[in-house]
């Protein structure tokens, strides 16, 4: 089968009920383009589950803030085009913004609470785009399971949360994340970094690992842990933090150390930049 590129919705839909008919399953990878590694590893685990996998490549804008970087964005859609089909992807839906998003649109699917800590401070709005465009992915694409990385562990959680609520027959996968040799999490947005930039980044993901290493000799003071934390971003790179948070790692509540896996999320801005990483701390 060779891939194809779909950019409509009805023939997005005829596409998967095709496949269904001949009793086949399909695995769903919505991405933003611009693919590296971390979404190459998404779409393999998607090919060994499922005999169909489609990739989306879509810049939502309503998941964008006014201020935030939806034209800066990059895009490279030749690029990601080859790389899906050296996956062997079957299908690529790669819609624009009239097809996904009509003059009329009005309808937005919030998950309450769990969208407003962590990511949500700082972006509002953010999780509101995300989980409207991936129930509209959802009800377009009709997948059996989609897979989601666990870079974005509150996205993860927030969607899982939503395909539970609104019973969207479709099962959510979380992949772990992918990193470059020296530690720094895969993200498109690393591409804006300049090259001090990039060194100096490294130290988010040493961040974690000290917190681990702190947690499994038995420091079980969060606050302690999260102070070191800053105190090592602080000393070794620009970055200004967002963020420094230990949530439980399924309901993003209250941490309960030694007793429940733990979530240390992380977001720091290096200008033009907000890198985003994270942990989770098994009970210890
Ligand atoms: N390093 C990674 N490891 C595993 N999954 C990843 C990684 N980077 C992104 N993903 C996952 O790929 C999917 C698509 O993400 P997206 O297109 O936003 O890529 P991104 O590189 O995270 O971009 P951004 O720079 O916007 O964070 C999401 O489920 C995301 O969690
Ligand atoms: C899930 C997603 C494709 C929705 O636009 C996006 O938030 C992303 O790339 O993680
Ligand atoms: N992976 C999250 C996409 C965003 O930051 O908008």
């Amino acid at each position: 089968m060779t891939m194809k590129v779909i950019k409509t919705i009805p023939e997005m839909r005829a596409w998967t009920q095709a496949v269904k008919a001949r009793g086949e399953t399909v695995g769903f990878v919505p991405t933003m383009g611009f693919l590296h590694e971390g979404h190459l590893s998404l779409i393999r685990q998607a090919k060994k589950r499922a005999q169909r996998v489609v990739v989306s490549i879509y810049v939502n804008p309503t998941q964008f803030g006014p201020n935030e970087d939806f034209e800066k964005y990059p895009r490279d859609f030749e690029r990601d085009e080859q790389l899906c089909k050296a996956e062997g992807v079957d299908a690529v839906f790669y819609p624009d913004d009239n097809e996904m998003y009509s003059s009329l649109h009005k309808t937005y699917v919030i998950t309450e609470d769990l969208s407003q800590v962590l990511c949500g401070r700082s972006r509002p709005t953010h999780f509101r785009g995300v989980t409207t465009v991936v129930a509209k992915l959802f009800n377009i694409v009709q997948p059996d399971f989609a897979v989601f990385g666990q870079k974005d562990a509150q996205q993860a959680i927030i969607i899982k949360r939503m395909a539970e609520d609104l019973n969207f027959p479709v099962e959510i996968v979380v992949a772990p994340i992918i990193r470059e040799k020296d530690g720094l999490a895969m993200s498109s947005r690393n591409k804006y970094l300049s090259p001090r930039q990039r060194k100096e980044a490294t130290v988010l993901y040493r961040s974690l690992k000290m917190a681990e290493q702190e947690y499994s000799n038995g420091n079980h003071d969060i606050e302690d842990i999260k102070k070191k934390m800053r105190q090592l971003i602080e000393a070794e790179s620009s970055g200004k933090i967002d963020y420094i948070e230990a949530v439980d790692a399924e309901t993003l509540g209250p941490p309960r150390p030694g007793e429940r896996p733990i979530l240390i999320a992380l977001a720091v801005y290096f200008e033009p930049a907000r890198l985003i990483d994270n942990i989770i701390l098994q009970k210890g």
